[in-house]
C-alpha cells in the first residue's frame, strides 16, 4: 500500500492551511503530523482520507503498483479521531456489530471477541451516551486497531487516556501496525516515540 501526494494543498475560503505538500506513504511504516494548534494536522490527514477534497494537487493510492480509484479508498482506510462521533443511542455491542457489517475484523474476530479484546466486555449492554470519555476513546481505537483495512489513522490517539489506558494504547500499536501503514496527528510526544517520521505541517506553510 502507498499513498503519494503530488503538490496538495487546501484552502479554507481565502486561507491556505498547506500547500506545494510532496509526501509518499508506505506499508510497514508509521507517521506522525505535528505542529502547533491550527496548523493543519486534522485538514491533512482527512485530505489524504478522502474525507475532504483538496484544492489543488494530486493523490494516488496504490496497491502491488495498482491504483486504487478514490471511491475505493474508504474500505482500505480506518479512522480514530474526535469529530468521527459514535452513534450514542447503540450499545456496545451494537456499535460494534454495526461498524463491522462496513469493515470487518482481523482474523474473523466476533463482535463479542473484540469486547474481550478491549477490555470493554462487561459494558457490552451499556448505551454508548454512557460511557465517559475514555471509554468511547479506547472503543474508537478498538475498532481501528481491530479492523481488517491496511491503512490506520489516528488523530490524537492518548486524548482521554488514563496512563494505565495509554501504555494499552502503545501495545496495541506494536501489536497491530507491523506490515500497515499508520498515519497519527499529534501534540503529544509520548503519543508517538515509536515513530520513524516525522512530518512538521509548519514545512508546508507558503512564507
Ligand atoms: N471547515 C472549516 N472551515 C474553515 N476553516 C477551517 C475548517 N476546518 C478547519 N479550519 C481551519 O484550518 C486550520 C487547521 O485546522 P486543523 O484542525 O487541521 O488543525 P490541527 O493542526 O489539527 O489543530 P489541533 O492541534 O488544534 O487539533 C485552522 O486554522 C482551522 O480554523
Amino acid at each position: 500500500m502507498k499513498i503519494e501526494l503530488a503538490d496538495i494543498g487546501k484552502k479554507y475560503r481565502n486561507e491556505w492551511i498547506f500547500r506545494k505538500t510532496n509526501l509518499t506513504f508506505s506499508a510497514g511504516e508509521s507517521y506522525t503530523f505535528v505542529g502547533p494548534n491550527g496548523s493543519g494536522k486534522s485538514t491533512l490527514l482527512q485530505v489524504i482520507a478522502g474525507v475532504l477534497p483538496q484544492s489543488e494537487g494530486k493523490i494516488t493510492y496504490s496497491s502491488a503498483n495498482k491504483e486504487i480509484s478514490i471511491d475505493d479508498i474508504f474500505k482500505e482506510i480506518t479512522i480514530a479521531a474526535p469529530y468521527l462521533e459514535l452513534v450514542e443511542e447503540f450499545t456496545l455491542l451494537e456499535t460494534v456489530e454495526f461498524h463491522q457489517q462496513f469493515k470487518p475484523f482481523k482474523n474473523q474476530i466476533s463482535p463479542v471477541q473484540l469486547l474481550e479484546l478491549i477490555q470493554l466486555a462487561q459494558h457490552k449492554n451499556k448505551m454508548v451516551k454512557n460511557f465517559s470519555s475514555g471509554m468511547k476513546q479506547r472503543l474508537k481505537l478498538g475498532l481501528a486497531f481491530y479492523s481488517d483495512c491496511p491503512i490506520i489513522m489516528l488523530d490524537e490517539p492518548t486524548s482521554n487516556l488514563d496512563a494505565q489506558a495509554t501504555a494499552w494504547y502503545l501495545s496495541q500499536v506494536e501489536q497491530h501496525t507491523q506490515d500497515r501503514l499508520l498515519i497519527i496527528c499529534s501534540n503529544q510526544p509520548h503519543e508517538y516515540t515509536f515513530c520513524k517520521n516525522i512530518v512538521d505541517i509548519r514545512d508546508f506553510k507558503l512564507k
